[in-house]
């Protein structure tokens, strides 16, 4: 990555600086910052508020009992809550269309410009971080392509505070800031240029709070937890982390007007998308993590593979391992084949970076096996060669209709 994104977030000073080799970004940056008062003024006059409430679904998921009678879901059916939310948001928004072309008749001067330019700043950093999947948001319609920049800088962003070079200071206090801060953007208040190209996106699309909320969580979780005692605990971090973005991304991506699929469905192949991803990503990074004193796999497969957190650390492949591995990749590749269904659900400029995406990251899997398993000292990676052939193999995947 030729850019790191540095946040200073303290009680007195909250502001983002980014800094890089090839660092224009970071003097457009520093020129554009605008004050958080001249910020909530522009809002205000933009007549943005909060999300309306949603209704909660929890009880249409079956649920089991704990011994003191308290209901105890497991971790997807947690998850699949937050699914029926923003599923619920969409189809309410969609039928009442309130959220398409709402800008109020009185902008204030120099508010689109502003605007302009902090989503340009996105862009810029989108460009820089992930330039396939920049190039593929190209194809998307401007409104589009802009708001997926905003929410993929605000994930990378709050990604930095626990992965990035300011992580050792960043303790649950900042994290909570952060989460203010996401508040505040959601009600039209945001703290940063790039805060408000976000508050921007969450006025126009109908996207819902919780995936970032949970984000942030997730990174939350990453302070304290180094260990995961089964796949359910698993499951609930991969979802905060990764799932999270597939939930934010849908409703900018928007569902083919010709889509037959239940709303739900299409987000639920959204949610898989970002599992998988997370998982795969897990799985190429054993040896790193474990280096950081970390083991994001399910403790009790391993006890049952006859391996423990030593086998892990002293990183050898042996046969108990590859069979482990094998059993990890299946999970993840069941993931991305409940994913694939709900691609070609999407509307069709959205479709093509996401097969781009899945293509690119299933075939981590694949590298993974041709190292037979040697995730300890070996990082799988796709060469240029492959990279270049799934472009025009998603292109053409993209063009099949729902
Ligand atoms: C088209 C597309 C991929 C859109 C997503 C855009 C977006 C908002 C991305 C944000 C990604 C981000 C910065 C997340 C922060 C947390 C994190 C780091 C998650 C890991 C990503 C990869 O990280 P990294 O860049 O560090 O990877 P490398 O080490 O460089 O390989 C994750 C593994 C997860 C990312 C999750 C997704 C991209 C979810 C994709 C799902 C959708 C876009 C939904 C598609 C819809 C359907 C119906 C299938």
């Amino acid at each position: 990555m030729s850019v790191a994104l540095m946040w200073v977030v303290s009680p007195t000073s909250e502001v983002s600086i980014a800094r890089g080799k090839n660092s224009s970004f970071n003097s457009n940056f520093n020129k554009a910052q605008m004050n958080r008062r001249n910020l909530s003024c522009m809002n205000a006059c933009l007549g943005y508020s909060r999300l309306p409430p949603i209704i909660s679904s929890m009880n249409m998921i079956a649920a089991t009992y704990t011994p003191a009678g308290e209901i105890a879901l497991s971790s997807e059916q947690k998850v699949y809550d937050v699914v029926l939310k923003q599923a619920a948001l969409v189809k309410r928004q969609l039928k009442s269309r309130e959220y398409v072309e709402v800008k109020p008749d009185i902008i204030h001067p120099g508010t689109l410009s502003v605007l302009n330019e902090a989503y340009d700043r996105c862009g810029e950093v989108c460009a820089e971080y992930a330039k396939t999947f920049y190039l593929g948001t190209l194809l998307m319609t401007p409104e589009r392509r802009r708001a997926i920049w905003a929410i993929y800088v605000w994930c990378r962003r709050t990604d930095e505070l626990v992965d990035g070079p300011n992580a050792p200071h960043i303790t649950p206090t900042a994290l909570d800031r952060w989460q203010a801060r996401l508040e505040d953007s959601f009600r039209g208040r945001p703290f940063d240029m790039l805060d408000a190209a976000l508050s921007d996106t969450v006025c126009t699309f109908p996207v819902d709070i919780q995936p970032f909320r949970d984000m942030i969580e997730g990174m939350r979780m990453d302070l304290w937890k180094s260990r995961y005692e089964n796949f359910d605990e698993l499951y609930l971090y991969c979802y905060y982390v990764a799932g999270t973005v597939g939930l934010m991304s849908v409703p900018i991506m928007g569902i083919a007007p010709e889509s037959q699929a239940t709303t739900e469905s299409v987000y639920n192949a959204a949610l898989a998308l970002g599992l998988a991803n997370q998982l795969t990503n897990i799985l190429r990074d054993v040896g790193e993590d474990a280096r950081r004193g970390r083991i994001y796999l399910p403790q009790d497969e391993l006890a049952q593979a006859g391996l423990s957190d030593d086998d892990i650390f002293a990183g050898k492949v042996t046969d108990k391992w590859r069979i482990f591995m094998k059993k990890q990749i299946q999970r993840a590749r069941k993931f991305f084949d409940d994913a694939e269904e709900g691609v070609s659900q999407l509307s069709s400029a959205s479709r093509w970076p996401v097969w781009a995406s899945l293509l690119l990251y299933r075939q981590i899997l694949d590298e993974i096996e041709e190292n037979d398993y040697n995730n300890f000292t070996r990082r799988a990676y796709v060469n240029k060669p492959k990279k270049i052939l799934a472009l025009p193999i998603a292109y053409a995947k993209s063009l099949v209709k729902a």
